[in-house]
């Protein structure tokens, strides 16, 4: 029996998992990936040490799974997007740290862009907006402010990649210089509509065309490991995608109007909205889900910032609760909210708000407010502000909502689930294999491969763990609605300045 090993390389670990053909886990194993802050809101991560934590958790999963590199049909490669790498073509070593998605150090030059009146164009080309999270100011960064860097890529000398790029290359034997179309519409660099890295974008970052990597389809042969680097056997690489398009894969959300939602530190929400990309008129990013079979299928996406990380800052920041899950009793203790509103914008606002300056605020306060308020409180935010992306995704595409599956870290919590499914008065479903992105990749690699032969053949695997039907009436919603919009204007009204 043949199985699938799906490398999950994410911001603060990577993971390697084995599935069978009925996409059950085999294995797992995961090693933390150390985090670098040269300066306040700068965040960056070793290549190397990404690199060789991947060859880790390769060894462990196939030691733990009791199989013998040659029973891996394949190996599917998802990752940390927009994180960026930049290294010699010579002697492959990274001439910088990888500068990850969460850093803010190219802030500046995005003002510069901004204010120059570049956001239109960009927009209008790559579905994103001027930001440092994406990688073309991250690239130009390096060429800007590492020694000899500019002088190298004039050259031709240097190579630039997201993750997956970096990986293929290391595990080729620095043979195959790629990226898919997902991670592509992830750089600020890539024309979404016209297919190819936009000439003059570059021009304008001043980024030569030739460190690029070659875009492939996100279930394809990209080339094969060394048997050097994977224990003595050649295997096809065949599957690439970044973690969230993976995961909206692995959720089996191939139809126009479905939608996951990832509630980790943050939610990470992305419709299909199928072969046409569609502009938002929200804030919402336009971004490719996948190519697959000669086709691009588009995605809406939308962000909150602050999920789960509200109950950490429960638990860690003033020290309400012990553990997360404490949470679920808590909130279930109280019939309702009593009138209690969190609106956690500690980093601002983001869709459909965008107001960076907005900051946390509590309302509704009374002296019997007790910490089961505080727990509901910050529950209910997450729901509420992923009510507000999906709302915005709705208004844009004008497209019902055909399911609405979700995963991450903060699923587990069930008042957290009926809750959504209330506020949204929709059906929230949870697969019971909670590891959708690594499923995604994996199935991207198995088609490519003909471990499973068609989408269908997929769909057949997929298996619902839980639903959440909503079971609250139309007045209460609206009322708890009113509220939350009530309390987040409030939040935005309230600005020292
Ligand atoms: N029972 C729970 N109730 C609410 N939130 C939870 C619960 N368990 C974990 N979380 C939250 O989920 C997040 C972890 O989810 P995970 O998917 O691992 O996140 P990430 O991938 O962003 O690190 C944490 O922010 C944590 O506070
Ligand atoms: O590594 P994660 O799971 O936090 O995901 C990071 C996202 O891809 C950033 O866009």
């Amino acid at each position: 029996m043949k199985y699938i090993l799906s490398i999950d390389q994410g911001t603060t670990s990577t993971r390697a998992i084995i599935f069978d053909h009925d996409s059950n886990i085999i294995a797992m194993a995961s090693e933390e990936i150390t985090q670098i802050y040269p300066q306040p809101g700068w965040v960056e991560h070793n290549p190397n040490q990404i690199w060789v934590s991947v060859l880790a958790v390769m060894a462990r999963v196939l030691l733990e799974a009791n199989l013998k590199p040659q029973d891996i049909a394949a190996v599917g490669i998802t990752n940390q997007r927009e994180t960026t790498v930049v290294w010699d073509r010579h002697t492959g070593q990274p001439v910088h740290n990888a500068i990850v998605w969460q850093s803010r150090q190219t802030s500046k030059i995005c003002d510069e862009l901004n204010e120059k009146g570049y956001g239109p164009l960009f927009k209008a080309k790559t579905g994103l907006l001027i930001d440092a999270y994406f990688s073309g100011t991250k690239v130009k960064w390096i060429l800007d402010n590492v020694p000899g860097a500019r002088k190298k890529a004039d050259h031709g000398d240097l190579m630039f990649g997201t993750i997956d790029t970096w990986l293929v290359y290391k595990m080729t034997g620095e043979q195959v210089h790629v990226t898919d179309y997902t991670n592509a519409s992830r750089t600020l660099l890539y024309n979404i509509h016209e297919l190819k890295w936009d000439e003059e974008i570059l021009s304008i970052l001043n980024i030569p065309m030739s460190m690029l990597p070659e875009v492939k389809s996100s279930s394809e042969v990209y080339g094969h490991s060394t048997p050097h680097h994977f224990f003595g056997v050649k295997v096809p690489i065949a599957g690439i995608a970044g973690d969230q398009q993976a995961a909206l894969f692995g959720q089996n959300c191939f139809e126009k109007g479905m939608v996951k939602n990832t509630y980790g530190t943050g939610c990470f929400m992305l419709m299909n909205t199928g072969e046409t990309p569609i502009n938002s008129e929200h804030g919402l990013l336009t971004t490719i889900a996948w190519g697959l079979d000669h086709k691009i299928t588009y995605a809406l996406e939308g962000s909150v910032f602050v999920a789960g990380s509200s109950v950490q800052w429960l638990r860690d920041g003033i020290k309400l609760i012990q553990s997360a899950s404490e949470t679920e009793s808590l909130a279930t203790a109280l019939p309702s909210n009593e009138g209690v509103y969190i609106v956690p914008a500690f980093v601002g606002l983001g869709t459909p708000y965008w107001d960076s300056d907005a900051r946390g605020a509590i309302f509704g306060l009374t002296r019997g407010t007790s910490k089961e308020h505080f727990a509901r409180a910050v529950l209910e935010s997450i729901c509420y502000q992923s009510m507000d992306v999906l709302r915005a995704m709705e208004e844009d595409t004008k497209l019902p909502i055909k399911s609405f599956k979700v995963d991450g870290g903060a699923t587990v919590n069930q008042f957290l689930m009926q809750f959504q499914s209330d506020i949204l008065n929709l059906r929230v479903e949870q697969p019971k294999i909670l590891e959708t992105t690594a499923l995604g990749a994996a199935y991207l690699a198995g088609l490519a491969v003909g471990f499973w032969q068609t989408k269908d053949d997929i769909k057949a695997s997929w298996q619902l763990k839980n639903a959440y039907n909503p079971q609250m009436d139309e007045s209460t919603r609206a009322h708890l609605v009113k509220g939350w919009k009530i309390a987040v204007a409030a939040t935005q009204h309230f600005k020292v300045k």
